[in-house]
């Protein structure tokens, strides 16, 4: 039998080069003979016709034993070895090693050519984001110019322009606030009414449609004597001072009396029911209060006692939007959730939040129920603190959309957008951008991008710091990043974020608003977040601070440790 006739002859592909080396190994570690001798396949590895360096006295030898069809062990593992040193010789010969270097160049240029690929799908996302966001900076800058015009002809307001302001999240209002109130603080009226979203406040049958003004001011140290704020940074003769520190306590002082109030009820709790019953009583009887209520709360109340017939509700989401221009005062009964859903259906500003504490942690609920009359009392009459929570400003931007006409609506948090790998057993993989600064890849379960109020909600868990609400600023914390340094970071608020899934991300992502309103982010797919506008402000029970300390110590018991006894050496 010449060799070409032998079985393996064919196997002259790169698997069967690696095949024959390993069939080779192994025969060499069996201890048993073997009946077929393998050295064939060695041969098959070229070409028998070009190769000239084929040591034919091997192949001779194996050949007889294959001839004669004898088994012996001796002739075996002697011509076994030869064969195995043949093979060895064979494997160092240059053709194979030359085979091998062509495959690790052309498995290295495959590589290049798939990093390119990425780049290019990767600068497509980013130059589109880009476009997006000048694109924004220059239609806030018209809605801004246009907004003075109007003002200027002495209107107040424009429907699409006002869309607009509310819809841009990259700039906060102009600062120069003074207008019909005065010239320091922040007037109620500028804030709540002339940049409201959507269409032009309208009188309803349902809602009532004056509103309270009220007057902002920075207090200091808790003095409440309406020090206004400063300059934060002063270039008097050249030296930087920084003058004022901006996160002074903020005091809310009517101007006119408060008229409406609106309630926002924990659902399923008999307890919140019975208070809130009781409270709107108060309230009409004692404070000649107008009383609004969810539709879910009106039809409880009604079919009650046909005493509430005085409270008013909203029918549809229009009436809903408006609801900022006539409420002037939210009272929020339940847990952190409520507040978190109170705020959630402001899309715009947000009248003070009166939050009463009916959970059981209530970081953001300071006051107690029991003392819900003199409570009320103290913030119907004013003036109180207030902590001005920020909001964050979501855009969920698709690959597939090809305008900003395709982008979905801005969803505003409170707390903080996850974006996580839901049920995907891959890892999330995630390019995150810090204005056009690249941060860093998330690989992990996810990240978490959270306001101040949120830093003590699931960033906490996640090992994010705590960060009191009016400290300006926007955490990106990972969740289980496999990663020993991914250490979580604390932005300046005045940012713009984006996580983007990338193309050749293995999964998908999921982004999640304050807990609640899934959505799917495909490969592609971005989110932008910025500070909004439009912050949250909820009264205070003392101030600030002091409710901060006290919702850590009492609510999360930080640092809660026994004092070590001090009982001293004997006399
Ligand atoms: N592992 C976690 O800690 C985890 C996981 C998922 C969601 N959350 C948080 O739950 C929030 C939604 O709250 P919910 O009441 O609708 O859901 P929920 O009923 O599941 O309550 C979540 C818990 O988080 C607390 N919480 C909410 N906001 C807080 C804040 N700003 N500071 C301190 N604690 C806060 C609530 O008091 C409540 O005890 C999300 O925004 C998220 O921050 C936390
Ligand atoms: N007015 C509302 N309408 C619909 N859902 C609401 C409303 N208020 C609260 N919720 C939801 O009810 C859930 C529970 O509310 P909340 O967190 O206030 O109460 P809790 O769980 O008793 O308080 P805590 O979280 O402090 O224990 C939350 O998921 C919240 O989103």
């Amino acid at each position: 039998m010449s060799l070409d006739e032998l079985p393996h002859k064919k196997l002259a592909s790169s698997e069967g080069i690696q095949f024959a080396r390993s069939d080779s190994r192994f025969r060499s570690l069996s201890p048993a003979p073997i009946p077929i001798p393998t050295a064939p396949s060695f041969r098959s590895l070229v070409d028998p016709v070009s190769d000239e360096r084929v040591n034919h006295d091997t192949v001779t030898s194996h050949e007889s034993e294959i001839g004669s069809g004898s088994i012996s062990t001796v002739s075996s593992t002697v011509s076994s070895v030869e064969s195995e040193k043949a093979a060895y010789e064979f494997l160092a010969q240059t053709p194979i090693k030359s085979t091998d270097a062509h495959l690790v160049e052309f498995s290295e240029a495959m590589r290049t050519v798939a990093k390119a690929l990425r780049r290019v799908a990767e600068g497509k996302a980013a130059a589109q984001a880009e476009a997006e966001e000048w694109r924004r900076k220059y239609e806030l800058e018209m809605a801004h110019k246009q907004q003075r015009k109007i003002k200027g002809y002495g209107s107040c307001a424009n429907n699409e322009l006002e869309k607009l302001a509310s819809q841009l999240t990259l700039e906060t209002p102009a600062s120069d606030q003074a207008g019909c109130c005065g010239n320091h603080g922040i007037c109620s009226h500028e804030v709540l009414q002339d940049e409201s979203p959507g269409p032009n406040p309208r009188s309803s049958h349902k809602l009532v449609s004056r509103k309270a003004s009220f007057r902002l001011s920075w207090g200091c140290n808790g003095d409440k004597n309406g020090q206004h704020k400063h300059d934060f940074v002063s270039f008097e003769k050249g030296d930087i001072t920084t003058a004022e520190r901006s996160n002074k306590q903020i005091l809310l002082k009517w101007e006119s009396s408060p008229q409406t109030v609106l309630f926002i009820t924990k659902p399923n709790s008999n307890s919140v029911h019975v208070l809130c019953a009781e409270m709107v009583r108060w309230l009409k009887e004692h404070k000649k209060i107008n009383v609004v209520v969810e539709p879910r709360v009106s039809k409880e109340l009604l079919t009650e006692d046909s005493y509430y017939n005085f409270i008013q509700t909203w029918d549809d989401d229009e009436e809903k939007k408006m609801l900022h221009t006539k409420v002037d005062l939210i009272v929020t009964l339940g847990g952190d959730g409520t507040v978190l859903w109170a705020a959630s259906l402001f899309k715009g500003p947000v009248p003070p939040v009166v939050a009463f504490s009916l959970g059981s942690l209530g970081f953001m609920t300071p006051f107690p129920s029991e003392q819900y009359r003199d409570c009320l009392d103290n913030v119907l009459n004013g003036p109180f603190s207030i902590t001005l929570r920020n909001r964050l400003q979501c855009h969920v931007i698709r690959d597939a959309a090809k305008d900003e006409l395709e982008t979905e609506e801005p969803i505003l948090v409170l707390n903080e957008v996850t974006i996580d790998r839901g049920i995907s057993s891959y890892l999330t993989y995630l390019e995150c951008y810090c204005d056009s600064s690249f941060v860093t890849c998330v690989q992990g379960d996810g990240l978490i991008i959270s306001t101040t109020s949120g830093s003590t909600a699931y960033s906490l868990a996640a090992g994010g710091s705590m960060v009191h609400p009016q400290v300006p600023g926007i955490l990106f914390t990972p969740i289980c990043p496999h990663s020993l340094s991914f250490r979580p970071l604390i932005l300046p608020e005045y940012v713009t974020l984006r996580v983007q899934v990338p193309h050749n991300s293995r999964g998908q992502a999921w982004a999640s608003f304050d807990g609640k309103d899934r959505k799917l982010l495909s490969p592609g797919d971005a989110l932008i977040c910025s500070i909004s506008p439009w912050p949250v402000p909820t009264a205070c029970l003392v101030d600030s601070t002091t409710d901060f300390l006290r919702s850590i110590h009492e609510g999360l018991h930080w640092n809660l440790r026994k004092s070590q006894s001090f009982d001293g050496p004997r006399d």
